[in-house]
């Protein structure tokens, strides 16, 4: 077999590719090139209409008079087939069936002298895009056709293009960041997750990657071409958290002016991630696990159970059985939705994770603003380390976007990282550090809130004033 690629001469806007195969040039066109076959025994009708469309320099047309033409060239692939039913070697809808049972993908467009309702109506029900009607106006009806099915097109396979993107974007190794221990027994248990269906339970505290993990398991599941739903159950008001759940039909309650579908619905087929699960109320809990039980829900207002297939992902920064302890989580509840744990570590935990998640969003914040290379010093490193990090790698990537901005040159130095955390009050006593060195940190530290205002800082701290000059006189601080 011989295979030679060749650039065609440039036709119009675009550049045609052939392919050579067995001893025949097959053209190969670009994605926004679309193969239009009109298929009409009239050669006058036929050729007005192909040199009408071929004014659109996307459009490549081929016309054919006969049924038989048409089927032998459908290994072209055409992405639109104009047909007349009329043709004189096979009646219109044999030739459609022949066309569906090759491809029954391709839109067909019937042209016909025809005018009776029923005839289109068939045909329409038979799975043709549309039927126009041969008369002065054809040709601009058949163009405005085109071009919908242009858009529809370019549509689905943007949709095909993001799936993919998605797909790679979610392999996992590639997006969950680290080597540590800890890290690696977490790929161990999505790997478990993935290749079955059981209930999975993240916990972790705030920022530690639970959305990330339950998307790395949806994603690459048998599910991935199904909806990902995740609903938070803390940022949804308690009102309105049953009829998310579950929808509601029209007139169910007070501003219910449309039918909704539940989210358990949305999901069917896919995964639903309920974050934060401890926040649910012990009302909606049981509601939650008649709805696990039966695998089906009654939208609000509704009367018909609705049965779905849908995974369940649930993730808490709590732990739920001191909840269930507390009283404030349903053991029947708790054991039905905890499935495989995954524990999540807390980035302190992580060892050397850090700097390679420090590493990886200074590539993105390089990637996204367009910047040179920036590397962090030895010493801003060593700080990172030993960082408590609270908000894990959430704070983490604020850390890191605000020092890419900060630092001058191209090297992230000590001062060039802000950390803004809540709690660092173990990260300061985490310091191997003498109480006259502790000391001496709070004493500077009031100083500069009170703008070297020794008075005042005295004052705060219940020290004599003496005490601050002598320290400053002796430049320990
Ligand atoms: N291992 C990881 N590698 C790279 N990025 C990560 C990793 N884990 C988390 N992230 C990033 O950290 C941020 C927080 O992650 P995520 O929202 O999944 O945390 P969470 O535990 O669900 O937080 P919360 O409890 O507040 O909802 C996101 O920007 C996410 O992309």
């Amino acid at each position: 077999m011989k295979f030679i690629i060749k650039k065609n001469k440039k036709k119009t806007s675009c550049i045609i590719f052939s392919v050579y195969l067995n001893n025949n040039f097959i053209q190969i066109k670009p994605m926004s090139i679309l193969k239009i076959f009109i298929v009409e025994d009239d050669l006058f009708f036929g050729e007005t209409l192909k040199y009408h469309l071929k004014l659109n320099p996307d459009f490549d047309v081929n016309l054919f008079q006969t049924g038989k033409q048409c089927i032998s060239n459908l290994y072209q692939k055409p992405d639109v087939i104009c047909l007349d039913i009329g043709l004189p070697d096979i009646t219109g809808d044999i030739l459609l069936k022949q066309i569906q049972e090759t491809n029954d993908k391709i839109p067909i467009i019937i042209i016909s002298g025809q005018e009776e309702i029923e005839v289109a109506v068939n045909f329409l029900k038979s799975g043709v895009l549309d039927y126009i009607v041969k008369n002065s106006h054809t040709k601009d009806l058949l163009w405005n056709s085109i071009i919908k099915i242009k858009e529809n097109l370019k549509l689905v396979q943007e949709v095909e293009e993001l799936k993919e993107k998605l797909e790679q974007k979610f392999s996992f190794e590639k997006i969950i960041i680290g080597q540590s221990d800890g890290i690696k027994g977490v790929f161990n248990k999505i790997n478990k997750a993935i290749n079955t269906n059981i209930n999975v339970s993240i916990s972790g505290e705030t920022g530690t990657g639970k959305e990330v993990v339950a998307k790395a398991i949806h994603y690459n599941s048998d599910r991935k071409n199904k909806p990902f739903i995740a609903v938070n159950m803390a940022a949804i008001p308690k009102y309105l958290i049953e009829s998310e759940f579950f929808g509601h039909e029209k007139g169910a309650f007070t501003g219910a002016t449309e039918r909704s579908i539940g989210k358990f619905e949305q999901a069917d087929g896919g995964t639903i991630f309920l974050d934060e699960i401890a926040e649910l109320d012990l009302n909606l809990q049981s509601k939650l696990l008649r709805v696990l039980q039966e695998r089906e829900v009654v939208r609000l207002g509704g009367t018909n159970a609705i049965k779905f297939n849908t995974r369940l992902i649930i993730a808490t920064h709590k732990d739920l059985s001191q909840e269930v302890k507390k009283g404030n989580f349903r053991e029947d509840l708790f054991y039905r939705i905890i499935g495989l744990p995954i524990v999540l570590p807390p980035l302190r935990d992580r060892g050397n994770d850090t700097l390679l998640l420090a590493k990886h969003f200074i590539d993105l914040f390089v990637k996204d603003n367009k910047t040179k290379p920036i590397v962090i010093s030895k010493d801003a490193k060593q700080k990172l380390i030993k960082y408590p990090f609270y908000g894990n790698i959430r704070e983490l990537k604020s850390v890191i976007d605000l020092a890419c901005v900060m630092c001058e040159g191209n090297e992230i130095l000590l001062d060039d990282l802000t950390f803004i955390s809540i709690n660092n009050t173990d990260f300061f006593l985490s310091e191997e550090k003498t109480l006259k060195e502790y000391t001496n940190e709070i004493v500077l530290h009031y100083l500069k809130i009170n703008n070297n205002d020794v008075v005042k800082t005295a004052k705060k701290l219940d020290i004599g004033k003496s005490t601050i000059y002598n320290l400053i006189q002796s430049k320990v601080i």
